[in-house]
């Protein structure tokens, strides 16, 4: 597990042997080692730069992601194909991303639940999505499938917004005998998407994840959802606001979606409503940066060193420098607030957006677990006694997750390539020490 992050001071985080506080974790015989769990529908993103008149000849609604049938999905990609308009074909799926980047950051196991074909040939798409998944990920739980495999068809529009065509294959055939109760059940997390639960009945997609998270739930796992899309959420606010309310600990959206969800427009209104009905949120706003949101316990509440913000909620910032915790755990619980923009103005050039969201989360992810890791490995530290759901607070996990995003941003794929770099003197200057 790496610390999650870059600092100055890495407090007593077990990354080195060097420091002799340390040496007591040593003696331990095993170091605990912690994971995430995830389920996704396994997909493979076919990317292309095209026209609005062909997203609308297609009867696809712009930025959204849609299912569409096998007829449609082949005379698409033959379309595509004829034109060479296909750019990048790479490993997809909202969680499959998440689970990668997460592994990535943390240089840890995550396990991944889902379907891949049972045989699989060179140069196929199972192929591709092997190939493009971090060695860290651990696909031993796969259900093996016959049939193809997922196509997501990513179709990025002049101005840069992504529609999806989805051509479901096999994504949706997990059956929940293929969900390991003590997996989930000795994680640090589940983390799962809102379109896992749009699944036909006969799929069993959505009993899958709806097992995993009864699971979870029973070992108070903490269960982690991230939207999707605005246009799954505005069919029916009611339901998913209901659906998160019973289930998640902490919710992942962009703007759009919080706004399908809560009816505010503005992420801090929408992020502030949200805590209603989970412990912790993470709102992304693209350009505007993001915002963290979450309980604290009053008596615990640490105050910022930076400027108090405006905003809809004035000075919201104020408590940004305490560490998040279940509501539940409160006996005084207040709601806090961060927010950043993006790191450094955003990248030069923006190569694609596919996938920041899910590199936020990521980071966030990866705070979590590194607090689970370190409760585990460093059980009497003083850190621990106040039974904190992340190891950092809500400001420093902004800035996480913010650094993360760029990453993505400035490179091709939604999954990242490689972790940031271990030394970043610019960065511990300009951002981390700011
Ligand atoms: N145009 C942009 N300029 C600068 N940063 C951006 C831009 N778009 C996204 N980001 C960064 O990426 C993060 C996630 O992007 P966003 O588009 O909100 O997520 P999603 O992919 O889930 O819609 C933002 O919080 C921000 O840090
Ligand atoms: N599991 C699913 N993933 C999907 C679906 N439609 C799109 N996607 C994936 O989302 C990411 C991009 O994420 P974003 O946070 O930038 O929006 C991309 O890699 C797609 O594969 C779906 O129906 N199910």
């Amino acid at each position: 597990m790496k610390f999650p992050g870059q600092r100055k001071s890495k407090h007593y985080f077990p990354v080195t042997t060097r420091d002799p506080l340390l040496k007591q974790l040593n003696h331990q015989a095993n170091t605990v080692r912690t994971y995430i769990c995830g389920i996704d529908q396994t997909l493979v993103d076919i990317e292309a730069k095209v026209g609005d008149e062909l997203i609308k000849r297609y009867g696809l609604p712009k930025g959204n992601s849609t299912l569409i049938d096998d007829e449609k999905a082949e005379r698409l990609y033959q379309e595509l194909k004829a034109h060479d308009l296909i750019c990048d074909e790479f490993a997809g799926g909202t969680i499959g991303n998440t689970v990668h980047n997460y592994s990535i950051l943390a240089d840890d196991r995550s396990v991944l639940f889902g379907v891949m074909s049972k045989n699989i040939e060179v140069g196929s798409y199972s192929y591709r999505y092997l190939c493009d998944t971090s060695s860290k990920v651990d696909l031993n739980f796969l259900q093996p499938v016959e049939g193809s495999m997922g196509r997501c068809f990513t179709l990025i529009s002049e101005c840069g917004e992504r529609t999806f065509a989805i051509s479901k294959g096999v994504m949706d055939k997990l059956s929940p005998e293929y969900i390991n109760k003590e997996m989930i059940q000795n994680s640090s997390a589940l983390v799962l998407t809102a379109y896992l639960m749009r699944a036909s009945k006969e799929d069993r997609m959505t009993e899958s994840a709806m097992a995993a998270i009864e699971y979870a739930k029973a070992a108070d796992v903490p269960v982690i959802l991230t939207l999707g899309t605005k246009f799954l959420i505005a069919e029916d606010p009611k339901w998913w606001q209901d659906f998160i309310k019973e289930n998640v600990t902490i919710l992942a959206m962009n703007e759009d979606e919080g706004e399908a969800l809560t009816g505010h427009a503005d992420p801090l209104l929408a992020s502030d409503a949200a805590l209603e009905w989970c412990d912790m949120v993470l709102t992304t706003a693209g350009p505007v940066g993001l915002y963290t949101g979450g309980y604290t316990e009053d008596a615990e509440k640490r105050e910022t060193r930076h400027t108090l913000l405006p905003g809809a909620i004035p000075e919201f910032n104020r408590y940004e420098f305490s560490r998040p915790k279940r509501k539940q755990d409160c006996e005084k619980p207040i709601k806090v607030f961060a927010h950043i923009s993006p790191y450094m103005g955003g990248p030069e050039k923006i190569r694609n957006t596919n996938g920041a969201g899910d590199g936020a989360l990521a980071a966030l992810l990866h705070d979590l677990s590194a607090n689970v890791y370190h409760k585990e490995n460093v059980p009497g530290s003083s850190k621990h006694d106040t039974n904190g759901l992340c190891y950092s607070s809500f400001s420093q996990i902004c800035k996480y997750a913010n650094r993360v995003a760029f990453e993505v941003l400035a490179q091709h794929s939604p999954r990242l390539s490689r972790a940031l770099p271990e030394r970043e003197d610019s960065l511990e200057e300009s951002y981390w020490e700011r």
